[in-house]
């Protein structure tokens, strides 16, 4: 059976999108390691598998099993809830292959139901869900703290305004130290900068991968955490991440993320790879 991929980002978050309408494929951590490693694979933060929520054993009962699932996995190989980027991505192949007709429709996640909506310029806007406040919580970059708000947007986030120095000297290349009682199924750590009352810059560390240059979740938490910092809840926000550029809507009961999604090259995989590393 030949194994199709597509490789796409979204401000430069990339993954390897596997089509797989009835769950065929034996998608191993291994091969999802192999997948996302940048010199013996095709290289990414992180894989879309498309497939059927009936197709997929673990996909949540209430979700309408016609409805397309985004199967999302780290480079590392863990599964997440949710990818804000990935989604916007998985939307926008689901509409390109003419597999959903209409503008605005459904995707499945293990964080729940989002619906997306299909621009004609390419972009992609989802709406993310309540965002939940966790509490006040630090992490430590070589031996600074930084105190942040803990979000939750179906994965975990904490988001820390960074006062007084530019978040471009951090060094994120080691996991910032965070309380695992607190996070015990690790978390996303957003660092962010100012700019202006409704433009911020951030950079993140994420679960399962490392820096990336950037994560659309991550950006719904940095503007909670950017709004708390000036005594709101609701909002909006431009986030400027190292690989572009989203906007962010946070309202009482839910939010939104808008952004690019683009696609790379597309192909197949090699029969023998993909049995070297089950
Ligand atoms: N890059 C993603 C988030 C991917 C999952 C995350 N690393 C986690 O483990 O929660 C995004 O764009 O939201």
């Amino acid at each position: 059976m030949a194994i199709a991929f597509l490789k796409g980002h979204g401000t430069e978050n990339d993954f390897v999108v596997l089509p797989d309408p009835d769950g065929d494929l034996d998608l191993t951590d291994g091969r999802v390691r192999a997948l996302c490693d940048r010199r013996r694979g095709l290289g990414a933060d992180g894989v879309l598998r498309v497939v059927r929520s009936k197709a997929l054993p673990d996909a949540p009962a209430d979700i309408d099993g016609d409805v397309w699932f985004m199967d999302y996995r780290n480079a590392d190989g863990s599964i997440a809830e949710m990818c804000g980027n990935g989604v916007r991505v998985f939307a926008r192949y689901l509409s390109d292959a003419g597999l959903v007709e209409a503008a605005e429709f459904p995707v499945g996640t293990r964080a729940g139901v989002r619906p997306v909506t299909v621009r004609p310029d390419g972009s992609v806007t989802v709406d993310m869900g309540q965002v939940r406040r966790t509490g006040r919580f630090t992490t430590t970059v070589a031996g600074a703290v930084f105190e942040g708000l803990g979000v939750d947007v179906g994965n975990p986030h904490l988001a820390c305004v960074v006062a007084g120095a530019p978040i471009d000297a951090l060094d994120l290349t080691e996991q910032p130290a965070y309380d695992p009682a607190v996070f015990p199924h690790g978390v996303n750590i957003e660092f962010i900068e100012l700019v202006a009352p409704a433009e911020i810059r951030m950079r993140v560390h994420e679960r399962g991968v490392g820096e990336t240059r950037s994560c659309g979740t991550g950006t719904v938490a940095a503007v909670a955490g950017a709004l708390a910092s000036q005594g709101a809840t609701t909002g909006e926000s431009v986030v400027h991440v190292p690989g572009g550029s989203v906007r962010v809507t946070i309202g009482p009961d839910t939010s939104t993320l808008t952004g690019p999604a683009v696609f790379v090259a597309r192909g197949e995989l090699d029969q023998d790879w993909w049995h070297a590393h089950a």
